[in-house]
């Protein structure tokens, strides 16, 4: 049984509004997307790597590959018009290309770099034992929901919230199999792989510790938030 790690890059990054997609944009001499595979790479159960990319943009991530040793980057799917399909592409290219059933699929977000050793071998240890591993974290702050953004009624109690990060760990049956169901029931767009297992009731998700750390870059204050934690502890994110 193997262990591959499904990197979710076909994203334009919108929400960035910068006129490189974000997981091409450069941290300390480095893109993004390539701290990120380098988390996998230096992994020992981790045995290759595939990335779903952004149309367009697998010549220049084939060369940062190169450039960076990142010698596990394996295969590239082509991206969806939403991270679902992406994420589907990714599923069915890893069955095509051979994967077996009960290897298991990390699937993680390109633009979170900083991605721990720890979180990916718990996510490898919770998925072997109990089926499905989702990386997160609980809610510290009160949580309000609102219809318009600009004003609220309701509270949602904190205690049993967890805000979900990746990766998000799967047989590659189970997933390819909630994928197939999805499309069977008309969703098309479930925002991660957690919350459409949650929308189809298929089963219990075992949640691994995450962190604050496990930053996912998503606008231009996420990016200073970044570098500032990779400057203060270089030697520390990978641990
Ligand atoms: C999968 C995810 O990172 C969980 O927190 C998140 O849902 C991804 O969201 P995005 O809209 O694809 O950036």
């Amino acid at each position: 049984m193997s262990n591959y790690a499904l990197i979710i890059a076909g994203g334009s990054g919108n929400r960035m509004g910068q006129d490189i997609p974000k997981q091409f944009m450069h941290v300390d001499n480095c893109p993004i997307i390539i701290h990120t595979l380098k988390a996998f790479q230096l992994h020992p159960n981790i045995d290759a790597i595939g990335v779903v990319c952004l149309q367009g943009w697998e010549t220049v991530l084939q060369s940062y590959a190169n450039q960076f040793s990142i010698d596990k980057l394996r295969w590239m799917f082509e991206g969806g018009e939403n991270g679902q399909r992406s994420i589907y592409n990714g599923l069915v290219g890893l069955k095509d290309a051979g994967c077996e059933d009960d290897d298991l699929v990390l699937i993680h977000d390109a633009v979170r770099p900083l991605i721990s050793q720890d979180i990916i071998s718990s996510n490898i240890a919770i998925c072997k034992r109990y089926g499905y591993a989702i990386t997160g974290i609980k809610c510290k702050e009160a949580i309000l929901e609102s219809e318009d953004g600009f004003s609220s009624k309701v509270s949602i109690p904190r205690d049993k919230l967890i805000r979900t990060q990746t990766p998000q760990t799967f047989r590659l049956k189970n997933i390819l199999a909630a994928h197939k169901l999805a499309a069977e029931n008309n969703i098309t767009n479930s925002v991660a792989s957690c919350t459409l297992i949650a929308e189809l009731g298929l089963s219990e998700m075992h949640i691994v510790p995450g962190s604050e750390k496990n930053i996912k870059v998503t606008t231009i204050e996420d990016l200073e938030i970044l570098k500032a934690l990779m400057h203060i502890s270089k030697e520390n994110w990978l641990k």
